[in-house]
């Protein structure tokens, strides 16, 4: 079995070093936001870490592919937002020199961030080596002041090997549990970013986001869950999304009564993963959405590497190997193994009851 220590070692580096990046777009007022063709927000943030993050991967794996969110065209036509994006990219560095250099140093020039914003251009695939990689997931939770992720995935032939979420405004702590305002940005900076891993077949890993080399790894496991109407449930922030009214169904016929916890991005399957609360939900709005790979690449490996179960509303497993999109898959059941049949029993009852 491959060890993907390497693969690893740059992932998480090369999150962390955009991590930087990301963290100082979000304490600032004007986040450069633009609007893409989809009406959905992009940010100097989002585009200035794909840059940091392909720039990597391309230094140490020159022949692999990247399948990224974000691509370069507006930016070739809009000269103020590139120098701005390239006064952040050029300004970012670890602080450890050895780090630096294992990411292969900076970008050289804006033409070369330019290319490597384009070089997510991949149609991904079932054969060979290609990352998802998603610069800022839950941009909407960026630019509102909740969670956000830094996400970056390895799949090879298909099948997510390695994960790494960078998710800098969750608490450090594993054991903090999540309360209704987790998804609200606490403010304090001290003891918060958190940077998960998982290796396949390896286990699932946190330690501190930082801004030098990697810091101390522990293990990270999902909670069992001994009565289920106890349990603690996460679904997205926006509406929009996934579908609070299906959600809330579900959770109704598990007896939960405890309200659920709304937090953007993946730090929803991180905080599954580390314990921090029990299922994530995300039960389609509309039946044409075809949910995007880097939008669940690192966190199905995560959870699935701490306990946990991850399958679409139907019980297959996410299939990362169809393109850019998970078009064979409708929505997201996350639980841990234990208790995932009889959460999914209930996403069945409740969607066949709407038909
Ligand atoms: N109609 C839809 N259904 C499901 N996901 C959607 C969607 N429209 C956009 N998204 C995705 O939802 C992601 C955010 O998820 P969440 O709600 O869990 O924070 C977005 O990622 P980005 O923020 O990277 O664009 C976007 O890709
Ligand atoms: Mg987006
Ligand atoms: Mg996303
Ligand atoms: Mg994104």
């Amino acid at each position: 079995m491959a060890s993907y220590s390497k693969e690893l070692e740059v992932a998480q580096l090369a999150v962390q070093r955009a991590a930087i990046l990301t963290r100082k777009v979000f304490h600032e007022k004007a986040k450069g936001t633009i609007s893409k063709d989809d009406a959905s927000p992009v940010t100097i943030g989002d585009f200035g870490a794909q840059a940091l993050i392909i720039h990597a991967i391309k230094k140490n794996f020159p022949d692999d592919q990247v399948v990224g969110e974000e691509e370069a065209s507006s930016l070739r036509e809009n000269q103020k937002l590139r120098d701005q994006i390239w006064a952040l990219v050029d300004g970012t560095k670890l602080k450890d020199p050895e780090a630096e250099k294992i990411l292969g140093g900076p970008i050289e020039s804006i033409d070369a961030m330019l290319d490597a914003i384009d070089a997510g251009n991949s149609a991904g695939g079932n054969k060979g080596r290609i990352w998802a990689l998603d610069p800022i997931d839950g941009t909407k939770g960026f630019l509102r002041g909740g969670q956000y992720a830094v996400c970056l995935a390895l799949m090879v032939d298909g099948d997510v090997k390695v994960g790494v979420l960078g998710c800098p405004n969750l608490p450090v702590d594993d054991s903090v549990p999540l309360t209704a305002e987790s998804g609200i940005d606490q403010t304090d900076a001290e003891g918060k970013g958190v940077l998960f891993a998982a290796v396949s077949g390896q286990g699932a890993t946190s330690r501190p986001l930082g801004i030098a080399g990697l810091g101390k790894s522990q293990p990270i496991q999902m909670k069992e869950v001994k009565d289920i109407s106890q349990a603690t449930f996460c679904e997205s922030v926006e509406a929009g999304h996934s579908s609070h009214g299906d959600q809330f169904e579900i959770s109704k016929k598990l007896g939960i009564s405890k309200p659920s916890v709304r937090m953007d991005s993946q730090a929803k399957y991180a905080s599954i993963a580390r314990g921090a609360g029990d299922i994530y939900l995300r039960l389609p709005v509309r039946a044409d959405y075809q949910e995007k790979i880097w939008d669940h690449a690192a966190g199905d490996l995560i959870v699935r590497e701490a306990g946990g179960e991850v399958t679409d509303t139907l019980g297959r497993r996410l299939d990362f190997s169809k393109g850019r999109t998970l078009a064979e898959n409708k929505g997201v059941v996350a639980a841990p193994v234990a208790v995932h049949g009889h959460v999914l029993s209930a996403v069945k009852e409740v969607l066949a009851a709407k038909k």
